[in-house]
């Protein structure tokens, strides 16, 4: 198991916009649109019917290359030997995570601001969450969004991946790798699309997008 991860478009599920569809058909169209890590995340789910979400996760990702997070659960993740936890700012602490997790797992943390950030370079994790960039009505409790500015003033105060989650489309996606942010993290604009695969295509054509751009110099 390798810590890399391809943080490019970051599927994160939710079981109320993917239930027409269901999550497992949602996460393999995300994959076939180009998503290579996925984030299982279930507030209200039992934890036996997560575990088995996150073992028929797991099977249908074997082979794809796409990697399996779990959200808040690190009991879930062990359970499964999924590739990592995320975790936020109330949540397990990253220090005891990674001791349960062993250091071959993935492990994200949400920062929501500067002096968060700060304090999280002590931690042995691989990317933050940038959380949330934007407002967004798919999380109603989050800090007050950081904005392209704070997204920049994030960037140049470290070199660890980053993440932009909130509020994240198919329009605004360039605009925040341009800000710094190495990847995108969607909920709804990939759980709510009519076509995820498309939608998935759409979200890495934008970020990489940018990364062909011509650079002018500053
Ligand atoms: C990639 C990513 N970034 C941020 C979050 C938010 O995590 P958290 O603040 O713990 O909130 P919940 O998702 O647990 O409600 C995330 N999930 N993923
Ligand atoms: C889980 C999470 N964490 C911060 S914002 C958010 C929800 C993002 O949802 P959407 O991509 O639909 O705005
Ligand atoms: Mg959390």
């Amino acid at each position: 198991m390798s810590r890399e991860c391809d943080l490019r478009v970051y599927l994160v599920t939710d079981p109320r916009l993917c239930a027409a569809r269901g999550i497992l058909e949602t996460v393999q169209q995300a994959v076939a649109g180009g998503s290579r890590l996925i984030q299982l995340r279930e507030k209200q789910t039992s934890t036996r019917e997560f575990v088995e979400l996150s073992r028929a996760v797991m099977a249908a990702l074997r082979g794809t290359g796409a990697k399996c997070i779990i959200n808040d659960r690190v009991d879930v993740a062990l359970a499964c030997k999924a590739d990592g936890v995320h975790v936020g700012q109330s949540d397990m602490h990253p220090s005891d995570a990674r001791a349960l997790l062993g250091s071959n797992a993935i492990l994200g943390l949400s920062v929501e601001t500067l002096e968060q950030a700060r304090e999280a370079e002590a931690f042995d994790v691989d990317y933050y969450g940038v959380s949330p960039v934007f407002s967004t009505p798919t999380k109603l409790d989050t800090a007050p969004p950081w904005g392209l500015g704070g997204l920049r003033n994030l960037r140049a105060s470290t070199s660890r991946p980053l993440v932009a989650i909130g509020g994240v489309t198919a329009a605004n996606a360039a605009e925040l790798i341009q800000a710094g942010a190495d990847g995108v993290a969607v909920v709804s604009a990939i759980c709510s699309a009519s076509d995820p695969r498309l939608a998935t295509k759409q979200l890495l054509g934008a970020v990489e997008d940018w990364g062909r751009r011509p650079q002018t110099p500053a």
